[in-house]
């Protein structure tokens, strides 16, 4: 997400980004909404159950993702007694980092997952921030593990998201993890909650990707390259544009589904808009607005309303990609739990045990390596 606003320095998803399981799509009709011949959003109402009047709406899918995630966290209740842990790492005091992790909070109550909160100051060291990495990485009852970004700037960022281990990484941002979402034939164990959050608005409306020419503005590491990733992963073209691109409106024009990432206020206009597109807008920065209690309102990095009269479907901001990014922290989050829980999914470990049977199996091969141990040693194996 770019986040930024009057009071908020840090643009999160900046233009270079130094800083840091649907249906199938099926067949499109001609001549849906947006004036394109070939659009890639169905005119099939059915088929596009969060699109109203042209608009995605972000909410609505993310409900919808939390309800699924809900029951699945009782069924696992209820079958082993264990719920999904999620251990949130917060340094410093800026506010709209506190409210996201409030936000995840309230969000892990709401669907029963459990979660655990380090507040640290921002004068915390990286050694000391590394040791509550490490704690939270042997913690049997933690899943998942986030540190909230930014950090200070006396933080080695990278350092810190490479301790978390690669299990409970549901941010995606381990480097391993980002090595695998951008290799063919590979499969990170999570992926970074915004650009899936993107995936999923379009998966669950069945947009076409498969053969779409998609353009991805912005480059960083946890969105517009994962998103390009993600992207071509599902067989569409992909272009990534960046801030040393020449002529971008040119090469924004020819796409079929635009991710805008950059960080940047009302950066796509209307006119770089190729008609019948679908624009995912992930930017929310923040514009000074005094009729508002914040004194600011959240803007995205394009013009909602000229996209809206050109495009088949765009996502607003607020209420587009950043609840999304909320609903596949708590996915990720589940899966991890799942992991160990019920012993599913490809972890390092690539058996399909259950937890408690590798817990088990793993005890008493220690048990078995001690006694012979304590067998060679009384001098029984000569
Ligand atoms: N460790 C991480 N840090 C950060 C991430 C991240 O994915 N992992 N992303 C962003 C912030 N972020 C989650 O942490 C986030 C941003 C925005 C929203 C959201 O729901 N936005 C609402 C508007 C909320 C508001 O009014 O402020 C919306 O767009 O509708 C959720 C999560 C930076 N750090």
């Amino acid at each position: 997400m770019s986040s930024s606003s009057p009071s908020r320095t840090h643009s999160w998803a900046s233009f270079d980004g130094e800083g840091s399981g649907a249906p199938s799509p099926a067949p499109m009709s001609s001549g849906g909404s947006g004036g394109s011949s070939s659009s890639l959003v169905s005119s099939d109402a059915s088929l596009t159950p969060f699109i109203k009047d042209r608009v995605i709406d972000g909410k609505a899918v993310a409900k919808t993702i939390q309800g699924e995630i809900a029951s699945e966290v009782s069924r696992l209740k209820d079958r082993y007694g264990r719920v999904p842990g999620l251990a949130v790492v917060i340094v410093g005091a800026r506010k709209d980092s506190q409210t996201y992790v409030r936000m995840k909070k309230k969000a892990c109550a709401d669907v029963g997952i459990a979660s655990f909160e380090k507040c640290l100051p921002d004068t915390v060291s990286q050694e000391e921030l590394l040791k509550f990495v490490r704690d939270f990485n042997s913690d049997k009852s933690v899943h998942g593990i986030l540190v909230q970004l930014p950090l200070p700037k006396h933080i080695d960022e990278s350092a810190v998201l490479a301790e978390i281990s690669i299990e409970k990484d549901v941010d995606g941002f381990h480097p391993l993890n980002i090595g695998r979402l951008c290799m063919k034939g590979r499969e990170p164990l999570f992926i970074p909650c915004t650009p899936f959050g993107c995936m999923q608005l379009l998966e669950r409306n069945n947009i076409k990707i498969k053969g779409a020419n998609a353009v991805v503005v912005g480059r960083s590491n946890i969105v517009g390259l994962p998103a390009a990733m993600l992207l071509l992963k599902r067989d569409a073209s992909v272009t990534i544009v960046h801030s040393a691109t020449q002529d971008m409106a040119s090469i924004v024009r020819r796409a079929d589904i635009v991710i805008a990432a950059a960080g940047k206020t009302e950066l796509i206009k209307k006119e770089w808009l190729k008609p019948g597109c679908v624009v995912i807008d992930v930017g929310t920065n923040g514009v000074e607005d005094k009729t508002k209690k914040t004194g600011y309102r959240l803007v995205g990095d394009v013009d909602f309303a000229g996209a809206k009269q050109v495009a088949a479907a765009v996502t607003p901001v607020p209420g587009g990609v950043g609840p999304m990014t909320i609903a596949m922290l708590l996915q990720n989050t589940l899966e991890g739990g799942k992991r160990d829980i019920e012993g599913t999914g490809s972890s390092s470990s690539s058996s399909s045990q259950p937890g408690w049977k590798k817990r088990a199996i793993s005890l008493a091969r220690t048990v078995a390596a001690a006694a012979v141990g304590a067998w060679l040693a009384g001098g029984r194996g000569k």
